[in-house]
């Protein structure tokens, strides 16, 4: 569903990421480490077309990246959830609004049952009134998460997503991902917890990726 071939990219001054071959298959579930700086978040942005590469070929959902046009391009991101290492909010939204943007700005309605479904499924249905500033670290992941599947995405990219919680907390998010990829739905997680990625490996099938000297290898059995 996406795929990347010799892909390279940099921001100008150096290179970044170089010769990066990967596939994301139906109901994967993979994990991307690497230092900090390494180039996680770019590889996802790549992965999602929020950044076009330098060279080498990425095709989503069986088309190529360079040729979508923008609304082609806005319609194949929304088969792709993502959950931001930052997870912002728009602090005048209540939290029920906010997760149900990405529905609304297709320009439907979410309907409520489906909504407040989504809000118990990831324990904030009693927080749906809630303005973003007053919720926890741990709260803004899970509406994170909330937000990111809300379309029913294909696949869930997910930058950090227990960065900010604690370990119960993070085991709660690892829970929810695994649940939905039971379910079918692919998903890479970018992450620095060597912890989670075992924890991870113990439930369900899991590849994991590091990005080491520019280029994407599979991790060693030290996981
Ligand atoms: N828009 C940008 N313009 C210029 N440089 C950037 C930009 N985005 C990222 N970088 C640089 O690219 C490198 C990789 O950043 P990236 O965020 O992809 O790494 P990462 O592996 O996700 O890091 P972390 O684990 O700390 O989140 C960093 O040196 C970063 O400063």
């Amino acid at each position: 569903m996406i795929r990347l071939a010799n892909v390279s990219h940099d921001y100008g001054d150096r290179s970044l990421l170089t010769g990066v071959d990967l596939t994301i298959a139906p109901g994967a579930f993979n994990f991307l480490t690497g230092p900090s700086g390494a180039g996680k978040s770019t590889l996802l942005k790549l992965c999602y077309g929020d950044l076009t590469q330098r060279s080498g070929e990425i095709e989503l959902f069986g088309q190529d990246l360079r040729s979508l046009s923008r609304d082609a391009l806005a319609d194949t991101r929304r088969r792709i959830g993502v959950i931001h290492q930052d997870c912002e909010f728009l602090d005048h939204l209540t939290l029920r609004d906010n997760v149900a943007l990405p529905f609304v700005a297709t320009g439907r309605a979410v309907p409520d049952d489906d909504l407040h479904e989504l809000l118990a499924w990831v324990g904030l249905d009693h927080k749906a009134d809630a303005l973003p500033p007053t919720l926890s670290g741990g709260e803004r992941q899970r509406a994170a998460l909330a937000r990111a599947v809300i379309m029913s995405p294909e696949v869930v990219l997910a930058d950090e997503p227990t960065g900010n919680v604690d370990w119960e907390m993070s085991q709660r998010l690892l829970s929810l991902l695994i649940e939905l990829n039971r379910m079918g739905t692919a998903v890479m997680i970018a992450t620095h917890d060597l912890h989670l990625i075992r924890t991870a490996k113990s439930q369900v099938t899991t590849r994991t990726l590091r990005i080491a000297n520019q280029t994407l290898q599979a991790a060693g059995s030290e996981l």
